[in-house]
């Protein structure tokens, strides 16, 4: 599949604030907005083009409202997806439990999504080593057992913030590989083919 697009649809999940929206705000704008926090209505699309190798890779990227309220339709964002970022805040411990949540639903509905474990605004453990609320090795092992990558990421710094976006679409394209290659070996892959689900879009 040498020069060939790859289209990969990615879910942000994680509780509200825990900036889900500020980490697709830096990876696709660059930039770290300051102001009122706004939180995320229903759910927002972006899609990012960017390379791995020689292919061209779409990041098809849903950013969904962490509020309860909206949980019945974050699981509408989340289907079909082929990775998840779940976000917690690394200075709020309740976030991490939010994360679990999430883990769980997607390891029973959602089969073929990988799953990257986010913590966020580790700016603040910069400026601060006490304010930590989750701890890394905890954090870590569960990782290992659930078979997710874990990132500690800033928005408002940048650190982590590609790396961990590219380790999603190189993971991708390297699974896509293997499908083709299966393909090609006579194997019918056509009920893992999930199409973009599009739907409403507020911000
Ligand atoms: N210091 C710091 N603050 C951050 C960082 N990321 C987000 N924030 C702040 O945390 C608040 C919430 O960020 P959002 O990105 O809106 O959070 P969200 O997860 O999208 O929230 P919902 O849309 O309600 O689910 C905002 O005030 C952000 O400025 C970060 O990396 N460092
Ligand atoms: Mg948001």
């Amino acid at each position: 599949m040498s020069g060939q697009r790859v289209d990969v649809k990615v879910v942000m999940l994680g509780k509200e604030y825990v900036g889900k929206t500020s980490l697709v705000e830096r990876y696709v704008h660059d930039r770290f907005l300051v102001g009122p926090y706004q939180n995320t209505i229903g759910a927002a699309f972006v899609a990012k083009v960017m390379s791995v190798g020689d292919r061209t890779v779409t990041l098809g990227i849903w950013d969904t409202a962490g509020s309860e309220r909206y949980e019945a339709m974050s699981r509408i964002y989340y289907r079909g997806a082929k990775a998840a970022i779940v976000c917690y805040d690394l200075t709020d411990s309740s976030s991490f439990e939010r994360a679990k949540f999430w883990v769980k639903e997607l390891r029973s509905l959602e089969e073929g999504c990988q799953i990257y474990l986010c913590g966020t605004k580790s700016d603040l453990l910069d400026e601060d080593r006490r304010r930590r609320r989750v701890d890394f090795h905890d954090v870590q092992d569960y990782a290992d057992n659930i078979k997710a990558q874990l990132f500690e990421t800033s928005s408002k710094t940048g650190q982590s913030v590609d790396k961990l976006f590219q380790k999603v679409a190189e993971d991708y394209v390297s699974v896509a590989a293997f499908q083709v290659m299966t393909e090609d070996q006579g194997v019918d892959l056509s009920q893992k083919a999930s199409p973009y689900f599009y739907s409403c879009c507020h911000h």
